[in-house]
């Protein structure tokens, strides 16, 4: 199809323009010509531009869909007004597997076939995460300049090398996170800690009455400082700190856009301040050298590529929001699908017992239960298929790549597709995650058991562990016929979420200990409600409730003296 052709057919009123040029010479004096087509020129530019950019792109390209009312600047504010539901909003209107929406003078590609996501994410030589999120994590965590000079140095090996901060330091992440025994070792103190954490929160006949989310970032947010920051890290030295965190977690975006966040966004401004100066004296004292590998290995390399004390300490605050920022709303709906279904919460009770071993303390006077994280994997599929359920209604971060080299990418059942230089992508993870023609009819319905296979020789979920003990029904990845690239609550690619396997681990041992451990009830003593899902913000992280619910949580009948443990 020629330019001309195409311009012909693009949703232009021609005929409008066609009357407008023509009438005015004879309606108009000289001077009133020149006003108005000078007005007719900025109105038809700025309402039809989006059509002809449509009408002049390569045809292999995504689509370009054209806002309807408002061009360069309707997309954009439908992103920020509805989140990420923008994509489905505009997928429901156009059902094309892939599209381009103009943002700015910007081009945001939008991807919702889980076959076109794979070849993207595959593609990590001409795509690059980090050059979409690095100036996002500048304004987060507040870098300067000659910090983001280090960090963007050769960041997507342009120099033809794979050294730089960047690399270095994601490749030392991707290994200690890896199966192994240091992500063993890292696992087994952070069940501990939960363990020891649990066991005096709501001891004996006490209710602890508190919002469940609260409780779950409680409990997270220690067990994980200690774990991985080790036993003097910022929120052990300052525990008022533990609140700030999620004060800033709760207004990160408002800090992000940046307008005078000390006015615009001052709590959690302020709420950052005092993390930043907590996390500068973490690195000045040395306190790292008491804590994991993954943060000792982590320090020495941002100090070794030239960062100062203080943008080493707050680099410290992404990757803190990368370990609890996701896990907690994802252990708080956990629980909060589990606990508001009484049939679900007796089965995985009954499931879960098979991973328990009751023995008597070392002084023989209360019972002892150590619940074993490895079994939990293995045994227990409705535990395990509940877990990637939650996630998978849950999970709407989209996985965003700038493209760094034009190219094609193609599928099977789809044309290739050219993706040009500059442009940013967005997989709609939210979309995929609820298309009927991926996970059947009930999509968008929570369905406990969708992960379970019943072969026994279906691939185990669990990788990192040894896996001999295999249950008759097994959690399987992914239902039958579902591409693997449908399932994004961890991203994919080459920066796939390292922490997938801790955070398994942390969020399966949680929730079995505390459904072993308590009953978790409303105000009235009645079963809890499951709050509504907030799908209408610009997601950081996987989706929040509208409301927090308030529960009372007691020990369960008859176990008001067992002391629990938890072991990989
Ligand atoms: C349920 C919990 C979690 C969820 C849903 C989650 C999700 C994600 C997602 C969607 C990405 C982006 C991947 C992409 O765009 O392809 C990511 C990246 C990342 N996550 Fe997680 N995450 C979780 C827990 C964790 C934990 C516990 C850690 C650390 C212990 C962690 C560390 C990271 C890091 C370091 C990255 C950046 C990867 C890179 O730079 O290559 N995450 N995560």
């Amino acid at each position: 199809m020629s330019y001309f052709s195409r311009l012909r057919a693009a949703n232009i009123p021609w005929l409008y323009h066609f009357t407008v040029l023509s009438c005015s010479p004879f309606l108009l004096h000289i001077s009133g010509i020149r006003t108005c087509l000078l007005l007719y020129m900025i109105l038809t530019i700025a309402l039809d531009a989006e059509e002809v950019l449509k009408a002049f792109q390569d045809p292999s390209e995504p689509p370009l869909i054209p806002h309807p009312y408002l061009p360069f600047l309707g997309h954009v504010i439908g992103m920020f007004w509805h989140g990420a539901k923008y994509f489905d909003i505009v997928n429901r209107k156009t059902q094309y597997p892939i599209f381009t929406l103009q943002t700015l003078n910007a081009r945001t590609i939008g991807v919702i076939s889980p076959q076109l996501a794979a070849p993207i994410q595959r593609a990590s030589k001409s795509t690059s995460f980090y050059g979409m999120i690095l100036e996002v994590t500048k304004r987060l965590v507040d870098f300067d300049e000659p910090s983001m000079k280090i960090i963007r140095w050769n960041l997507d090996d342009e120099l033809g090398h794979h050294e730089g901060l960047m690399n270095e330091s994601h490749d030392m992440v991707a290994s200690v996170l890896s199966p192994g025994p240091i992500l063993n070792q890292i696992s087994s103190t952070q069940l501990e800690k939960f363990a020891e954490l649990l066991n005096t929160m709501a001891p004996g006949s006490n209710l602890l009455s508190i919002s469940l989310m609260d409780f779950v970032k409680r409990v997270f947010t220690i067990a994980n400082a200690f774990t991985i920051y080790g036993p003097q890290n910022p929120f052990a030295m300052h525990p008022e700190l533990v609140q700030k965190f999620w004060d800033y977690e709760a207004g990160m975006i408002k800090v992000m856009a940046d307008i005078v966040p000390s006015i615009t966004a001052r709590k959690p401004w302020l709420a950052r301040k005092a993390i930043n100066a907590a996390l500068q004296e973490f690195i000045e004292k040395e306190h790292y050298r008491s804590a994991s590998p993954l943060i000792q290995k982590r320090v020495a390399i941002n100090l070794k590529h030239g960062l100062t004390t203080q943008m080493a300490g707050h680099a410290e605050l992404i990757l803190l929001f990368g370990i609890i920022g996701n896990a907690v709303p994802t252990t708080f709906w956990f629980l909060a699908n589990v606990y508001s279904n009484p049939d679900l919460l007796e089965q995985i009770r009954k499931e879960t017992s098979q991973a328990v071993l009751c023995s008597r303390n070392s002084d023989k006077s209360r019972k002892e239960k150590v619940i074993n994280v490895t079994k939990l994997k293995t045994m227990c599929p409705l535990l395990v298929s509940t877990y990637r359920e939650t996630l998978r209604l849950i999970g709407n971060l989209a996985s965003v790549r700038l493209v760094t080299n034009t190219h094609y990418i193609s599928a099977p059942g789809h044309p290739s597709y050219l993706l040009k230089k500059g442009s940013m992508i967005q997989i709609a993870a939210g979309v995929i995650h609820t298309s009927e023609s991926v996970w059947g009819a009930d999509a968008k319905t929570f369905n406990p058991t969708r992960f379970i296979s019943s072969t026994t020789s279906s691939e185990q979920f669990s990788s990192e562990t040894d896996a001999g003990v295999t249950a008759e029904k097994t959690a399987t990845q992914l239902p039958k016929n579902v591409p693997s690239a449908a399932y994004r609550a961890f991203g994919g690619g080459s920066v796939i979420c390292p922490g997938r396997h801790f955070a398994q681990s942390e969020i399966l041992g949680f929730v079995a200990l505390c459904v072993n451990m308590f009953d978790v009830t409303d105000g009235n003593g009645g079963v809890i409600d499951l709050p509504e899902k907030d799908d209408g913000r610009i997601p950081l992280s996987v989706m929040k409730p509208v409301k927090e619910p308030q529960v009372v949580i007691k020990r369960r009948e008859g176990e008001e003296d067992v002391i629990w443990r938890l072991e990989l």
